[in-house]
């Protein structure tokens, strides 16, 4: 018999309380596992709770209760395996989009003790990536001189340039026009497809929870915790014009029931 792989991210019965005793209760016995490889959304409603969830995975904040192991290693500290891109670009704005994309390997070992030697060989796959997400051409530019869609596309080069096992993705379209943000789930897709990190992608955004996920996990109002899974069955790649099919539309509702039970505070499990 197989043996069953451990899953890649564990964060069991996690709590997570900002500003000591008698501050903010932003998680509550949170609990969920992501295996190697898959690609999970979380969504729910506004301020339950989801970047801080990214933020204790991330290692950028210790939980104040339950644990969180990602690759076997309980997290206690910035996790340099992590890829990571936010709503805001963040491009530093005195570097070209080369540089800026080239940024983590200037941090994250082995990288960091290897980049004098191989510097070549990094540029070219920061190159490459760029060409993947149609960016060819836009190396030398400044972030300044790019729209805000083209910069979040080097945000998420820069996010894989040190070869992430674990990409964390906190609402990364969310400032960007329907058309642009289609484009980058089409690019986004395609990226993972290649490459295969583990994805937690945060997203108020359904249909691109649904596009680009394996499995949406759906967040109960604060203290937030995990309120309902739905396991994505549709094929890959896919395309744009699935969204429009009426088997995708019921998930996309069934997902917006949860998030508005949720809402209203009736907080029944459930998991499909
Ligand atoms: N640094 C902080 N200090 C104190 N409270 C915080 C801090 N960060 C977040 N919170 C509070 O914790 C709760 C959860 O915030 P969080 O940002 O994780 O929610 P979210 O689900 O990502 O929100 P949104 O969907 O609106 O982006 C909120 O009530 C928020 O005000």
């Amino acid at each position: 018999m197989a043996a069953v792989e451990r899953p890649f991210v564990e964060i069991d019965q996690v709590s997570m309380r900002y500003g000591g005793a008698e501050g903010t209760l932003a998680l509550r016995d949170a609990t969920l596992s992501v295996a190697r490889g898959e690609f999970v959304a979380v969504v729910g409603p506004s301020g339950c709770g989801k970047s801080t969830l990214m933020k204790l995975v991330s290692g950028l904040w210790p939980s104040s209760a339950g644990s969180v192991i990602v690759g076997g290693q309980e997290v206690d500290r910035p996790l340099p395996m992590v890829g990571m891109a936010f709503q805001n670009p963040t491009l530093l704005p005195w570097r070209t989009i080369l540089a800026n994309v080239m940024l983590p390997l200037e941090v994250v070992e082995p990288h960091r003790r290897r980049l004098r030697a191989e510097r070549a060989a990094y540029e070219a796959k920061a190159r490459q990536l760029l060409a993947m997400v149609g960016l060819a051409g836009f190396e030398g530019k400044y972030p300044y001189q790019l729209s805000g869609g083209m910069q979040q596309r080097a945000s998420l080069c820069r996010a894989l340039i040190h070869d992430p096992q674990l990409l964390m993705l906190d609402e990364p379209f969310g400032a960007l026009d329907i058309f642009t943000r289609e484009d980058l789930w089409a690019q986004l897709q395609e990226v993972c497809l290649t490459l295969k990190p583990t994805v937690i992608l945060v997203t108020h955004d359904l249909k691109e929870a649904v596009y680009l996920a394996d499995r949406v996990l759906v967040m109960s109002s604060r203290p937030g915790r995990i309120l309902a899974e739905r396991r994505v069955p549709f094929p890959r790649p896919r395309r744009l014009d699935d969204t429009y099919t009426a088997e995708f539309q019921a998930l996309v509702h069934e997902l917006r029931d949860h998030i508005n039970a949720a809402r209203q505070g009736q907080e029944t499990d459930h998991a499909a």
